[in-house]
């Protein structure tokens, strides 16, 4: 009864009659893996403890197995117990100390086998703003290659949203925790569709059906289950399956801390366990039965608990099996399956593609940002203040002018940098997945990037110029204005490239903004406008400091030799007037200050686009 109601609803859910692209896998893979152990090193101290010492963890002591074309497999496991250890591993993002042998057909992990691997991991990534739509749209256009047409790709992500029985949310957002959007199991069902648009052979989830109800869970598994029946081979880490659920799977592989306790058909799990002397209860919930035994525990008939040595049990699948798996590999290493290059070379799409696609996503995505009317109300509110209290000063206060023009710099160094440090440790995760995909280069990324932020960054400040300039009086003139607003630019993204560069070198949103605030108000201090006789031990510092040249700069787009102040002695020439002749306005110095942001303006990109060279190589295990 319960059996026809699911197949009523998931026939209901997803349409019967399933795009011919998903019934077949491309190629059919087998894995593989003999032995797999992994080490890491655990800090072993805490806190109040002296000695913090360095031990090596093994977080898996030997797994072994088998999955071929049309098998599903489910790794089951008490918390902690490798299982998204051994997933990842086995996807191949896993680096440090792996040992043992993973292959593919017999083969090594390659691109060609990334690029035919989908891997959901446990949280979804997702951009928050984009429709399901949109979404699969803008990854079906990164990730498949140019073989098809546009429009091919396009119909294959809506092909994608049937089978996965999005419709009716195609065209809502996907939202987050902090943004109302679709469901947390069409979120799941959008991450899975991202993987099934590359029609991928072998298939990795790690538990895809966490957080969701149970019919929800079975509409999953079922639809996966279908998938593998077209040939792929698919592995997910679950925690308790319902056992109807836990029937789907072909194949179950039960860990116990690190070690396999149980590899094999899922229906022959009990009956192994049985031979040992531990039948489960009545009516148990096989999964239930199995996680308590990985877990030490064993239910008798009479549900009194027994503590067991799972050692024993440990000891009891390894000499069972080893002779099982030697044949079964025996007969797989028959198995001619071999990839082959499909000609494409190592990215799907073209350097301009990505670039254009990654920069209309990143429009989409980051225009409720951009265009924030909290962001824009702040320049404005701080534009109009600043014009009022500076509201037509001349020359007679050189003092407020220059602490006008100081202000600027200090104002246009904090706030491009506050907005650039978050950009890429927000970005992490999201880049995390796509590049160990093997979906882009960095490079169309990262200038896509650089593309998308800009009318903001260039706009922004220009209004506030517009604004304050003529307000407080500075020479209304194009050429001073223009040279202002050009200095006031390049500044502008000199700031935003060290924010840039600090966010993708620490990678942290916290760490990066005490970081850069520390900075910022060194480059200010340093400036030249607080203090004028800094000891030569630490004069240095203006020499990298932004402000200091920037203030520069504005001091040259103001003033020339020649002009003068009222002083004491009646007209002073300007360059003595102390602020300025501290840090000189001569062509000379213009020339260098204005090299000095350009090389900054270069040179920050390029340590923020080396530092993210380390991200989606290998992934750290989080
Ligand atoms: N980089 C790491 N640093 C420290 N410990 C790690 C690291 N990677 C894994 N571990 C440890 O290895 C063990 C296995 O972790 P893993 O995430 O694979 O377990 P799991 O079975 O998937 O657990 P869960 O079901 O709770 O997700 C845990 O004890 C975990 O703390």
């Amino acid at each position: 009864m319960e059996d026809i109601e699911s197949q009523r609803i998931h026939k209901e859910s997803f349409r019967e009659e399933s795009p011919v692209v998903l019934h077949k896998g491309k190629r059919p893979v087998t894995l593989k893996f003999e032995d797999v152990v992994y080490k890491i090193n655990d800090k072993n101290g805490g806190l109040f403890k002296k000695n913090v010492k360095v031990e090596e963890k093994t977080i898996l002591k030997g797994v072994s197995g088998v999955v071929e074309p049309g098998e599903m497999l489910a790794m089951l496991g008490p918390s902690g117990s490798g299982k998204t250890t051994l997933l990842t591993a086995l996807g191949g993002r896993l680096g440090g100390k792996l040992r043992g042998k993973i292959t593919y057909n017999d083969q090594p992990f390659s691109n060609v086998i990334k690029r035919n691997t989908g891997f959901v991991t446990q949280d979804d990534v997702l951009y928050p703003h984009l429709t399901v739509t949109e979404t699969l749209v803008f990854t079906a256009l990164l990730r498949l290659p140019n073989t098809l047409t546009k429009q091919a790709k396009v119909t294959l992500a809506k092909n994608v949203i049937d089978q996965l029985g999005l419709t009716k949310c195609e065209d809502s957002i996907v939202g987050n925790s902090r943004l109302r959007g679709v469901s947390g199991g069409e979120r799941k069902r959008v991450s899975i569709g991202q993987e099934l648009l590359i029609n991928p052979s072998l298939l990795f989830l790690d538990e895809p059906t966490s957080g969701l109800d149970s019919t929800t869970a079975q509409r999953i598994v079922s639809t996966l289950s279908d998938l593998a029946k077209g040939g792929r081979t698919i592995l997910m880490t679950i925690h308790q399956p319902s056992s109807r659920l836990y029937y789907m799977f072909n194949k179950v592989l039960l860990l116990a801390e690190g070690n396999v306790v149980y590899f094999g058909k899922g229906s022959e799990a009990i009956q192994h366990f049985s031979n040992m002397g531990y039948a489960p209860a009545l009516a148990m919930n096989p999964s239930d039965f199995l996680l308590d035994l990985a877990n030490g525990i064993y239910t008798d008939d009479a549900k009194h608990d027994h503590v067991i040595d799972k050692q024993k049990l440990i000891s009891a699948f390894k000499s069972n099996s080893d002779e099982q798996l030697k044949l079964e590999h025996h007969e797989i290493n028959d198995f001619d399956g071999r990839f082959e290059e499909s000609g494409s070379g190592k990215w799907p799409t073209s350097w301009s593609q990505q670039f254009f696609v990654l920069l209309r996503r990143d429009i989409k995505e980051r225009k409720y940002e951009s265009f924030s009317a909290l962001r824009i109300g702040q320049v404005l509110v701080v534009a109009l203040i600043s014009g009022l209290l500076w509201y037509k000063s001349d020359m007679s206060h050189m003092q407020d002018q220059i602490g006008l023009l100081f202000f600027i710099t200090g104002f246009w160094g904090f706030f491009p940098l506050f907005q650039a440090i978050f950009t890429f440790p927000q970005e992490l995760m999201m880049l995390e997945k796509e590049r160990s995909s093997g979906m882009y280069r960095l490079s169309s990324y990262f200038t896509s990037r650089m593309v998308a932020d800009l009318p903001m960054e260039l706009v922004l400040p220009t209004i506030f110029l517009l604004i304050t300039y003529f307000m407080a009086g500075l020479k209304a003139t194009a050429i001073h204005f223009f040279q202002t607003l050009f200095t006031l630019l390049l500044s502008v993204l000199v700031a935003q490239g060290l924010g840039l560069a600090l966010g993708a070198l620490v990678l942290d949103q916290k760490s990066a903004t005490t970081l850069a605030s520390v900075l910022m108000l060194v480059f200010l201090l340093a400036g030249g406008f607080y203090v004028q006789n800094v000891p030569k031990f630490i004069a240095w510092v203006k020499f990298i400091s932004i402000s200091y040249y920037t203030y520069q700069l504005f001091i040259g787009s103001q003033y020339h030799t020649g002009d003068t102040y009222p002083c004491s002695e009646g007209q002073c020439p300007i360059e003595e007037f102390p602020p300025i002749k501290q840090v000189g306005f001569d062509s000379k110095t213009q020339w260098i200050a204005a090299m000095a942001l350009v090389i900054m303006l270069i040179g920050y990109r390029l340590i923020a686009y080396f530092a993210l060279m380390r991200v989606g190589i290998t992934k750290k295990l989080a």
